[in-house]
């Protein structure tokens, strides 16, 4: 269904020296930078999948779908959706895919609800009885009925968001593509979007890829993710193993006095890990990273007992990894 092998997508930035100099300078001579926002990535989606693509933010995953959607082309690598290449094939594209893109919104601002799914029925030619169907049933999932006669505009957040999303489905597309969608909505607003997008995937088999930074959406619909950092692919496979295999790891990294005579206190053997130099860290520094489980212990237990045996002169609790981030909302909500 989605086929997508050595994607990569290069930004040129123009640099620009700060006043007026800069200015005319940069008339004369522009300096530019290079953005590899995606590079090299490779996966492929079966039809029915759901999949959440997950990363940080600036890690590339609004640049991966807008090439899949065909509203970017790459610099380089292929992308294939419903054995159609999206950026070649905009118009023909457009017609498989159903897409929710934060903010941004496909219905006409001033007209209501209604008005604008008649609109997008006529775009996507949609049969009559098809849209007559599906939009009874969107209206009952989502609870559309006292909203579909109101304009957009009128909408509180979580009310566009559910007109919104029963637009991308409209057409009942193939794949559907939802950045963030349910970003600021409350508990109930939420259950119900996710409710519609598993009962449209049940029904339908819609290939959904979602972005969000929400661990509950993630839970409830999909059993794979996909997680992305720097542009490049760090893990792709199944929710669950992931919970598995990097869920408890957490890391402090303390800053001694004096490092040579360390040694792990005995209170902690056996249930913390020195980790090893990263590449590029100086080898004299007095700094040393211990990683252990939160199952076994807490930060402050760890903190604690090198504290009582030796000099440190400053603390970190490690930025958790984007994997153990994954986790760490997972057991705290967001
Ligand atoms: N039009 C652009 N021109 C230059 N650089 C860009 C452009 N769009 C994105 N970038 C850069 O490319 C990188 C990836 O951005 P992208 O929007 O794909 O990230 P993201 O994972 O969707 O982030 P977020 O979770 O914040 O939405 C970032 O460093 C961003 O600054």
């Amino acid at each position: 269904m989605i086929e997508v092998s050595g994607l990569t997508k290069e930004y040129k930035i123009a640099l620009r020296k700060p006043g007026l100099t800069g200015a005319i300078q940069a008339l004369f001579k522009r300096e530019h930078q290079i953005k590899q926002a995606v590079q090299d990535v490779s996966f492929s989606i079966r039809k029915g999948e759901m999949v959440g693509y997950l990363g940080a933010n600036g890690a590339g995953k609004s640049t991966t779908i807008k090439m899949l959607s065909g509203i970017l082309t790459p610099t380089s690598g292929k992308v294939e959706v419903n054995g159609i290449v999206p950026y070649q094939n905009r118009e023909q594209n457009a017609k498989g895919i159903g897409a929710v893109f934060g903010q941004r919104t496909q219905l006409f601002w001033d007209i209501p609800v209604r008005e604008s799914y008649d609109l997008l029925r006529h775009i996507y030619e949609v049969p009559e009885d098809d849209y007559r169907e599906s939009l009874a049933l969107f209206t009952e999932v989502l609870d559309l009925g006292p909203l579909l006669s109101i304009p957009v505009r009128q909408l509180s957040l979580g009310q566009k968001m559910r007109c919104e999303l029963a637009a991308a489905f409209l057409h009942r597309p193939a794949v559907v593509y939802l950045d963030e969608p349910t970003i600021g909505l409350d508990v109930a607003v939420k259950q119900k979007i996710r409710t519609f997008i598993k009962e449209m995937n049940k029904r339908e088999e819609t290939t959904v890829i979602l972005t969000t930074h929400d661990m509950g959406d993630i839970e409830e619909l999909c059993k794979r993710i996909i997680i992305i950092d720097e542009g490049k692919v760090l893990y792709d496979g199944d929710l669950q193993q992931i919970k598995e295999r990097f869920g408890q790891k957490r890391v402090v990294h303390f800053e001694l006095e004096n490092k040579a005579g360390f040694a792990v206190p005995a209170s902690l053997r056996d249930r913390v890990e020195i980790v090893p130099k990263a590449d590029g860290e100086a080898e004299a520094s007095n700094t040393v990273s211990l990683s252990f489980s939160s199952r076994d212990l807490s930060a402050a237990d760890v903190i604690q007992a090198v504290l009582s045996v030796h000099s440190v002169r400053d603390l970190t609790i490690a930025d958790p990894k984007i994997e153990t981030i994954v986790k760490e909302i997972y057991e705290r909500g967001v």
